[in-house]
């Protein structure tokens, strides 16, 4: 590792279909957004671990030798088992973060959920293969943290790379020269295995979806650990609405599970409609020309239509979701909430024969009720490893202030 130690990145995501029924073994379509969070890991001094996570205000460090001991604890001396990636965190592992971390036993703050899911990844990773890495991380990122355009998820698959790249676990792919590479496929599954660890730790109960685009970017289909590359994906042109109003996925997916133990009968098959509306979209998609042709765009924007009043029965809409929804509409655009709901971001389709005027007067009445709009691409590569040169002054700068 150079001084400058390396960099690595992950792309957020957005859910076209399948938001909360994906947690019930329903598909999802999703995609990369071109929106990337980026860690930086450098070789530690003095035996310590030190995290700077400017987004959510946290700089702590610990003694590598004190962080050793603490996992002793949680592994009852040499038994690593009860940390394997495809065992759920256990509870009481995580009370014990807790205290070490002095984070209240309700954590769900972001820099308490960001600690957490930090050590416990730390923590396991390095219970697996080999010792605590004296190394200095920081996180920073382009996408709002908590608005549904799946941050938690990017910050999990940088974490897991970062770590196990610290411990030796995978290789380091990139030659001399390039400026970006990405790992064979075995240690990208290896990524992505332990970045759902860390979204485990932030969401409670995670599907998956956030963290496999994450990993392998591009757009996906997902069901139930199922990822499947959408055959062709056209290009569509997509407006991201970001309503700023905050919530927490995992009390969101928390909410819904309630509900479908309440009214099964009436719960269940709105899952399943939202299953049918994803397989539709993705017919539609793969039959469209890569290049945009308005003849599909009705059934898409139905389709959008159809499942915002979905997420709104299973109680995931929000006020500020309906405005958007009613500004967008009242320029002949159609939209729906994305990733958790409650809140957070909005998408809304934006047809190739969408008048270059509609398109900046919806805009323009998006940023007046405060929001805030920006269209970005979509369909971007998964998690990356940079060339140190990639930390240009701008960066390190940036991050000694902040
Ligand atoms: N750049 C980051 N640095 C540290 N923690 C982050 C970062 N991005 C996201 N997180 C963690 O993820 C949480 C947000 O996750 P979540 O509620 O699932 O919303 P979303 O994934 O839609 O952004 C934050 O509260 C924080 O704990
Ligand atoms: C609601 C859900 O489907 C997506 C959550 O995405 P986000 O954390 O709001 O970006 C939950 C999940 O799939 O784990
Ligand atoms: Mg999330």
């Amino acid at each position: 590792m150079s001084e400058h130690g390396l960099l690595v990145s992950a792309p957020g995501k957005v859910i076209l279909h399948g938001e909360h029924a994906v947690v019930h073994g329903k598909a999802a379509l999703a995609v990369a957004l071109g929106l990337r969070t980026f860690l930086r890991l450098r070789p530690g001094g003095g035996e310590r671990l030190r995290i700077h996570l400017p987004g959510v205000g946290v700089r702590r460090e610990w003694d590598v030798a004190e962080l050793s001991a603490l996992r002793g604890r949680l592994t009852g001396g040499a038994n690593t088992a009860d940390f394997d990636e495809s065992k759920s965190p256990g509870v009481e592992q995580l009370d014990v973060l807790k205290e070490f971390a002095g984070i209240a036993a309700d954590a769900s703050a972001p820099d308490s959920l960001a600690i957490l899911a930090f050590l416990y990844m730390c923590l396991a990773i390095s219970a697996k293969y080999g010792d605590v890495p004296s190394v200095d991380i920081a996180v920073w990122s382009e996408l709002p943290t908590g608005a549904g355009l799946g941050s938690s998820a990017a910050y999990a698959v940088c974490l897991a790379a970062a770590l196990l790249h610290a411990c030796r676990a995978i290789s380091c792919p990139l030659k001399d020269g390039e400026a970006t590479a990405r790992w064979p496929e075995e240690e990208m599954s290896l990524i992505n295995s332990w970045a759902f660890q860390g979204e485990r730790v932030i969401h409670g109960n995670p599907s998956g979806v956030d963290n496999a685009v994450g990993t392998w970017g591009g757009a996906l289909r997902y069901q139930s650990g199922k990822i499947t590359s959408l055959k062709r994906v056209p290009t569509l042109r997509i407006l991201l609405t970001n309503t700023k109003v905050p919530r927490s996925t995992k009390v969101l997916v928390a909410g819904v599970k309630e509900k479908i133990l309440k009214f099964p009968a009436i719960m269940n098959p709105v899952l399943d409609s939202i299953d049918a509306i994803s397989q539709e979209c993705q017919s539609v998609l793969e039959a469209m020309p890569t290049n945009p042709s308005p003849e599909y765009y009705p059934v898409l924007e139905e389709l959008f239509d159809i499942n915002q009043h979905h997420l709104n029965v299973i109680g995931v809409g929000h006020p500020s979701l309906d405005r958007l929804c009613r500004v967008t509409a009242s320029h002949g655009l159609h939209s729906k909430l994305t990733g958790a709901g409650g809140g957070g971001c909005g998408i809304t389709l934006l047809p190739p024969d969408a008048t270059p005027l509609a398109v900046e007067a919806a805009k323009r009445d998006l940023c007046a009720c405060g929001f805030e709009c920006w269209e970005t691409d979509i369909g971007a590569p998964g998690v990356t490893l940079h060339s140190s040169s990639a930390l240009n002054a701008e960066v390190l700068h940036a991050l000694s202030e902040s």
